[in-house]
């Protein structure tokens, strides 16, 4: 059974389509992001996988059931994007009522909210209440929230907007080390830090699924280089390693920086990539195998 099925999935708010015939399948496993450009549909998405709302029209199932059956209660987390929590309540007051809505005795719930302040590292804030909170520590609260009752599927809509690297890093620490029990659906507009954490991508553009590609281990970093070079006149460099054997392709992704496609058959173009720096005096930067997930998604192929 997949972890979600969509089929000509539409959702219209009066006559703008937020979402237009969606055909979407994805199974339990590694991290999944959700990307896309403001008004792309996403957050339409995670409200529908939810049951929030409720498709104009075609389906959609998660674990095998509509959205908002009794069954998912237990077994979908979800971080908001404007996720909020009350000022006037503790920490653990505030968890451990959510723990209770998803059907704990109080006793359990007071252990389950203690259990998931602590995999956000916030276990010292469990007496305290928001207002004492950074905007990084409340991020945290939430998705603490999130984790309640382990769920198998928790939606995260931009976990790290916002907030400063090391917050952010321990998010992103949090998703990999849950990744064996459960599957995150990550919504974000930063793309490196979805490319380090996720194995597919899902790409929406104005209510359409526009690519869904993966990017496990290898997968998008066959047959591409990324070289960076400190200085360079990027025309000349992108014709001159356009001409080297084996390669395919050269587009300038950035300023000085070129993705080369070459033929699975150049198992040493990194070598000749290399030499032909040396020979023309080129600052190199990086050679990457690879490319970066934000070209894998707008090249122009
Ligand atoms: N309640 C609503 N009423 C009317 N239109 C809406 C409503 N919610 C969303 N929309 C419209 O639906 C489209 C998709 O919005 P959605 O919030 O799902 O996009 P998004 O990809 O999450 O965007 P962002 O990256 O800005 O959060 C947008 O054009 C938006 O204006």
């Amino acid at each position: 059974m997949s972890l979600i099925k969509c089929q000509n999935l539409s959702r219209a708010y009066g006559s703008k389509m937020a979402l237009n015939n969606v055909d979407l399948t994805l199974e339990a496993g590694h991290p999944i992001a959700l990307v896309g450009p403001n008004g792309a549909g996403k957050t339409t998405l995670f409200s529908l996988l939810l049951g929030y709302i409720r498709p104009t029209s075609g389906s959609i199932e998660v674990l095998g059931y509509a959205p908002g059956h009794p069954s998912l209660r237990n077994n979908i987390g979800a971080l908001p994007q404007d996720a909020k929590l009350d000022p006037d309540f503790t920490l653990e007051q505030q968890l451990s009522l959510f723990a209770q809505l998803r059907g704990m005795s109080a006793k359990t719930a007071k252990r389950e909210a203690a259990r998931v302040l602590s995999l956000v590292q916030l276990s010292d804030a469990l007496k305290q209440k928001p207002t004492a909170l950074s905007h990084g520590m409340s991020k945290r609260v939430a998705i603490a929230q999130a984790l309640i009752g382990s769920p198998k599927l928790i939606l995260l809509d931009e976990p790290t907007a916002g907030i400063d690297p090391a917050n952010a890093r321990i998010i992103r620490e949090l998703i990999a080390q849950l990744s064996d029990s459960t599957t995150f659906i990550v919504s974000s507009h930063n793309l490196d830090e979805l490319e380090r954490l996720c194995d597919q991508v899902v790409f929406l553009e104005q209510g359409a699924l526009k690519q869904q590609v993966s990017i496990a281990a290898g997968n998008h970093a066959s047959h591409y280089y990324t070289l960076q070079l400190q200085q360079a006149d990027d025309q000349q460099v992108q014709q001159m390693l356009a001409q080297q054997p084996g390669v395919i392709k050269v587009n300038i992704a950035a300023h000085h920086t070129f993705v080369i496609e070459y033929q699975e058959s150049a198992t040493e173009l990194d070598l000749q990539l290399l030499t032909l720096c040396k020979q023309q005096a080129w600052p190199y930067r990086l050679l990457l195998n690879g490319r970066s997930l934000e070209d894998t998604l707008f090249a122009s192929h």
